[in-house]
């Protein structure tokens, strides 16, 4: 899945300059009457339990920062401190130290009116719960957002319309949060959000209290959103397949504290320590794992300048019944049959392109794994991964596949790539080149070769 779409002009224009857009810099939080105290005692080293009877240290040196149109993911199991620390980011919570600057505006210390403006202005929030005004039409609770900005009647309702339509809600706009179903209400706190046209989201849990097929759903709706309006988004969940699936990086948080910051794939194939290991062993790698972290070398493969006589070698040698055929520059051209080419070595041909058959399954690198194994089934090669120049940079075997899903350890890892099956022997095919070569004399090597 690739997240690589522009910016609209609007978000733009707002995302000030080329720094982050969220900037958290040794942020704590204690819930408590002494909090000053307490984080005296937690930077002379006292833990989280030391302190617990002057107050709750929910969030403890946590610092990150979120770069414009990303989708940064906190998660942690329950009471880990990752609501209080979504919460900070918009001063619903205050900051007992550290600090928090969104857009290069420091949020630590600002007072209530200013954190008013920057809640309608520049960060939406979406709850677990939906948080929607239950006397208000499903139409002005979309709006909501919109009013608050001091938007115009008519603006407002093209624009909340727009976004109900966006959520698959339209015909709803007339009806009540009450007599909608859970998901139907998240998508409505959704594009509230969204219509809030805000620069961050925060996402508080927002798909928790959904159904797993709904959850699905809304997921790949967020993702779909963001590829074209880029916001920069902060979600908070507790599920690492969540995580994993929206996340462009994702902090682990543990006890208050920030134990990993990284993409899915460092966090899976490379976790910090034993708690973040235990928490990856249940993750679903195929919505994590793409081919590029999956791929192997090509082996068999060759330049179609070799020609018929190689290409029959190669595949005779790597005991494979068809191969990769690329120009000069791995620009992949398609893949010949072992018969083919014996075929025409024997008719005397010596342009390999004549005989070219389509590439059975070509993928980029940021393709999901769980979207190969169809083609990996379907194929008789390995899936074919080609760069944005289509050049060939590498192969996925259904035996990879298959191991990357079961997380093999390191020392099993080293698995032989099985290439299809050839449908001539080899000995036909030595035959052929033998005999080929008695004819037109010895190319270079072909002696050595010609067992
Ligand atoms: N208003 C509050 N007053 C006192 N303690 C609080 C308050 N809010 C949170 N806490 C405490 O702070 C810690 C972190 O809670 P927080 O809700 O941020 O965790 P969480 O990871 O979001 O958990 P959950 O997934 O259950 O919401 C917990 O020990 C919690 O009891």
């Amino acid at each position: 899945m690739s997240r690589t779409i522009a910016a609209p002009a609007a978000a733009d224009a707002r995302a000030t300059g080329d720094g982050p857009a969220i900037e958290v810099s040794h942020a704590t939080k204690v819930f408590g009457r002494r909090p000053r105290d307490v984080v005296k005692r937690l930077k002379a080293g006292a833990s989280r339990e030391e302190v617990r009877s002057l107050g709750t240290a929910a969030v403890i040196d946590a610092s990150f920062t979120v770069a414009p149109g990303e989708i940064f993911v906190v998660m942690g199991l329950s009471g880990s401190g990752k609501s209080t620390l979504i919460r900070m980011l918009n001063g619903l919570n205050d900051t007992s130290d550290g600090s928090i600057t969104v857009f290069g505006t420091e949020v630590v210390g600002l007072g209530a009116a200013e954190l008013r403006d920057l809640r309608r202005d520049r960060m939406s929030m979406v709850f677990q719960h939906f948080a929607l005004l239950p006397h208000r039409s499903v139409l002005d609770n979309v709006a909501y957002g919109l009013e608050l900005q001091g938007v115009g009647p008519e603006e407002r309702r093209e624009r909340a319309l727009g976004w109900l339509d966006r959520v698959g809600l339209s015909g709803w706009e007339d009806h009540l949060p009450g007599e909608l179903s859970g998901g139907m209400q998240q998508r409505v706190g959704i594009a509230r959000a969204f219509a809030a046209d805000t620069d961050v989201l925060l996402m508080d849990e927002a798909f928790s209290a959904l159904d797993p097929l709904i959850r699905r759903e809304m997921q790949e709706q967020l993702i779909e959103l963001q590829q074209e309006l880029n916001k920069t988004i902060v979600f908070i969940t507790h599920d690492l397949n969540e995580a994993m699936f929206l996340g462009d990086r994702i902090a682990v948080m543990r006890d208050g504290r920030i134990v990993q910051v990284g993409t899915p794939n460092d966090i899976l194939t490379d976790p910090a320590n034993d708690y973040v290991a235990q928490f990856v062993q249940d993750v679903d790698r195929a919505r994590v794992l793409t081919a590029g972290d999956v791929m192997e070398p090509p082996r068999a493969v060759v330049p179609a300048s070799a020609g018929p006589r190689t290409a029959l070698r190669t595949m005779r040698d790597l005991q494979t019944s068809a191969c990769f055929v690329t120009t000069g520059n791995r620009k992949l051209l398609g893949v010949v049959r072992d018969k083919d080419v014996l075929r025409q070595v024997r008719e005397g041909g010596t342009d390999l392109t004549e005989r070219l058959r389509p590439t059975p399954s070509i993928v980029q690198r940021d393709q999901l794994i769980s979207e190969l194994f169809e083609l990996a089934v379907e194929s008789p090669l390995p899936v074919a991964v080609t760069d944005e120049q289509d050049r060939l940079i590498g192969v996925v075997p259904r035996v990879t596949l298959l191991a990357a899903l079961t997380d093999l350890p390191a020392a099993t890892t080293e698995i032989p790539i099985i290439e299809p099956t050839p449908t001539v022997t080899a000995a036909m095919i030595t035959e052929t080149l033998a005999a080929e070569t008695a004819a037109v004399g010895p190319d270079a090597g072909e002696q050595e070769e010609v067992r």
